[in-house]
Parts: C-alpha cells; structure tokens; sequence
C-alpha cells in the first residue's frame, strides 16, 4: 500500500476514533448527571451509598452485551467497576455534606 494512502487511511480511523470518544464523553456526562441526581435522592431519603445487587445484575447484563458485541467481557466489568466505584464515591460525599 503506497505511504499517501496509508496516511488517508490513518486520518480516516482516527476521526472515527476522535468521534466516538466525543461520545462517550458526552454519554459519561449524561450518566454522571443521572447518578447524581441519584445520590441526592438517597441522601434524602436515607438510603445507602452502594447498592450491590443492583450493581450485581448490571455487571451480568454488560458481561452479556459484551460478549454479543465482540467486546471483552472481563473488560467491559473492569470498565463498570471503575465508574461505579466513583459514583459510589460521589454519593458518599453527598450524603456527608447533608449530615
Ligand atoms: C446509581 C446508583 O448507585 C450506585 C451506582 C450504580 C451505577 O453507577 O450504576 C449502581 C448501583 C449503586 O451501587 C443506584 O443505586 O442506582
């Protein structure tokens, strides 16, 4: 392959990648806004910061949707975990500033 069509190839790719990781930025965003609006509620009213069987039943269903979209499993549950670990984290601070 000549080195000038390599090139248009590389360029190509990496607007694609620059795009999707646009999105995910920006659905990350959406997300952390719902979580939030999440913690506040269980602050309010109470409830604990972690909910371990909700976080039980995503991590199965990401695992499935992982391995239907050719994506690693072990990686999409790493990916979750370190989000929620966050999110945890965030709502941890939202319950001490009410306290
Ligand atoms: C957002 C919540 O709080 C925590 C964070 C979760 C998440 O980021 O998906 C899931 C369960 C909880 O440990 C929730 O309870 O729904």
């Amino acid at each position: 392959m000549p080195d000038s069509d390599v090139t248009e190839r590389l360029t190509r790719l990496r607007k694609s990648i620059d795009n999707i990781d646009a999105a995910l930025v920006h659905l990350l965003a959406e997300r952390f806004k719902c979580t939030q609006e999440v913690g506040h509620l269980k602050a309010t009213h109470g409830l604990p910061a972690a909910d371990p069987s909700r976080e039980a039943q995503q991590v199965e269903r990401l695992r499935t949707l992982a391995e239907e979209s050719e994506l690693d499993p072990a990686f999409a549950e790493k990916w979750f975990s370190f989000v929620v670990a966050e999110v945890i984290h965030h709502h941890e601070r939202i319950a001490s500033e009410r306290a």
